[in-house]
């Protein structure tokens, strides 16, 4: 027998579609008020041209800062509101702190946010910027950043700043309902879920909201997970390829999509079990596969994402290729993030 919740379809579903449609499910009481911006209830867009087949996008690109981050940071600056801290500080490749500026604003926090020196896409510094985040930038990859909030914040202990990387439960805890609105959505689980891969908090998220679905007893069945990174900058791929029980790092990792120039995946073990439970893979793509898929998405369907989103359609084609999927499965491509984001590297397309 599957645990009770109070969770009811029918009860939901006449709330706003978004993130706090689900509040049952997530582990916030009551009488806490969210910091939200209606986050989440994006656009689940069925692929006419660029694929064939039962192909959609969950378009995340639709979030109030234009990424999935969104997400996880209603939920994370709800928690950093609630206990009193006075900031949050992140590290970011520029959505997390491009959100997580925005949610501090929005909460009346401070906010800190540590940054690959050279390694942002323009749209997301302005955000940062336009939000008000004080910007400490640090000399190497999105690792180095992260390694530096580790240090500074969380070994040091400088308590008045909150720590809002993925490695934060509550940031997956938002990002799970990705899961909820596709079921929510399509009345049916797919048979595979597509993700682009960096840090690996969002492919653990959308397992952790599938596995809570299925514990309930609200669906019958679990979808596949393939995760996509670049092939710069894949270490979860050569973990999984070569069997290592250890994380198999990149030191200097690089791909054109700046989002997952990510070596050292704070949760590669959360990620591989994902993969593993559901029966799913993780895939590499080439840089020219991702632009070309970014291209075909822009004009066979009209969705503009920026590169890192488009790996999870490079990686679909490549799961086609290599007989991991069918032509005939459902499956949903996660959209990570706007085309806005980055029109410097968008524009090297032409
Ligand atoms: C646009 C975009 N896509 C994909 C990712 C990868 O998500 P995750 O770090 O949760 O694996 C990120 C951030 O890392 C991102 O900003
Ligand atoms: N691409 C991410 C990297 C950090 O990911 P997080 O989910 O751990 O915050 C970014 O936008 O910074």
């Amino acid at each position: 027998m599957p645990p009770k919740t109070s969770f009811d379809w029918a009860n939901v579903r006449k709330r706003r579609f978004g993130v706090w449609r689900y509040r049952e499910l997530l582990p916030i009481s009551d009488n806490v008020e969210p910091v939200t911006m209606c986050e989440g209830g994006t656009p689940l867009i069925k692929l006419n041209r660029a694929v064939d087949g039962h192909v959609y996008v969950k378009f995340e690109g639709a979030n109030p800062t234009g990424s999935f981050k969104d997400r996880g940071m209603t939920v994370g600056v709800t928690i950093a509101k609630h206990i009193g801290v006075k900031g949050v500080v992140v590290a970011s490749t520029g959505n997390t702190a491009a959100s997580a500026a925005a949610y501090a604003a929005r909460a009346g926090l401070a906010c800190v946010v540590v940054l690959p020196r050279g390694g942002v896409a323009k749209g997301k510094l302005a955000q940062s910027l336009l939000h008000g985040a004080r910007i400490v930038e640090v000399d190497g990859v999105f690792d180095d950043a992260l390694e530096e909030v580790f240090t500074e914040v969380v070994i040091n202990g400088k308590k008045d700043l909150y720590p809002l990387n993925s490695y934060n439960p509550w940031r997956l805890e938002g990002q799970k309902t990705i899961a909820f609105e596709i079921v929510d959505e399509l009345s049916e689980v797919p048979d595979a879920i597509v993700v682009p891969v960096g840090n690996a908090g969002n492919i653990s998220a959308i397992w952790k909201g599938f596995k809570e679905l299925y514990n309930y007893g609200l669906i019958s069945k679990l979808p596949r997970m393939i995760g996509v990174q670049a092939e710069g900058a894949a270490p979860l791929v050569a973990t999984w390829n070569r069997k290592s029980e250890t994380l198999l790092e990149i030191e200097k990792p690089y791909t054109i999509a700046s989002a997952i120039r990510i070596g050292k995946p704070v949760n590669w073990l959360k990620a591989l079990n994902a993969v593993k439970e559901s029966n799913g893979t993780f895939i590499a793509v080439s840089d020219n596969e991702i632009l070309n898929s970014v291209k075909d998405l822009a004009q066979y369907e009209g969705i503009g994402v920026e590169p890192a989103s488009a790996a999870s359609l490079a990686g679909y084609r490549k799961a086609i290729d290599l007989g991991i999927l069918n032509r005939d499965d459902s499956v949903v491509l996660i959209a990570t993030g706007h085309a806005l984001k980055d029109p410097d590297t968008i524009s090297k397309i032409f």
